[in-house]
């Protein structure tokens, strides 16, 4: 049961909020609660960082797409990514806030502050009256 339902989760993009759900319930029937302190989960992040970028220490800059990586080194990838991800989610819910509203206000943010290149802006209309 519990398969499916991770499936059918990676068939619709699972969500924020859903994630965080998730860890709730791993930490809950663990006890785990009591070591999901604020600096704990930081610092298990930035422990994660570490161990993500391990995985492209001295390999000098690697092509977009890593397509000379083998199959193994991607999936070893995509674990320690998860790991930063996970406890970043669980500081944010265990910090009280609410990451899918601060990520979509901090992306306006960056926007206003970044605009874009005025041609960018220009419609397809706009551009074949030209
Ligand atoms: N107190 C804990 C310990 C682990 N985890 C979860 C979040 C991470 O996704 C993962 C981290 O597990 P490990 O500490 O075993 O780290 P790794 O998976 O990176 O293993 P290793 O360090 O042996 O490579 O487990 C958690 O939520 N709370």
């Amino acid at each position: 049961m519990a398969a499916i339902r991770d499936a059918e989760d990676e068939d619709r993009g699972i969500s924020l909020k859903d994630l965080s759900q998730k860890l709730q319930e791993f930490a809950e029937v663990r006890d785990w609660e009591k070591y999901h302190t604020p600096r704990n989960l930081l610092l298990a992040m930035v422990g994660e960082v570490g161990e993500l970028s391990e995985i492209f220490q001295w390999k000098g800059e690697v092509k977009r797409g890593l397509e000379d990586w083998d199959e193994s080194e991607k999936e070893h990838l995509g674990e320690e990514l998860s790991d930063v991800l996970l406890y970043l989610i669980r500081l944010a819910d265990i910090c009280g806030i609410d990451l899918s509203h601060a990520v979509l206000n901090k992306i306006i943010k960056n926007a206003i502050k970044y605009p874009p290149p005025v041609h960018s802006c220009i419609t397809k209309e706009q551009s074949s009256s030209l």
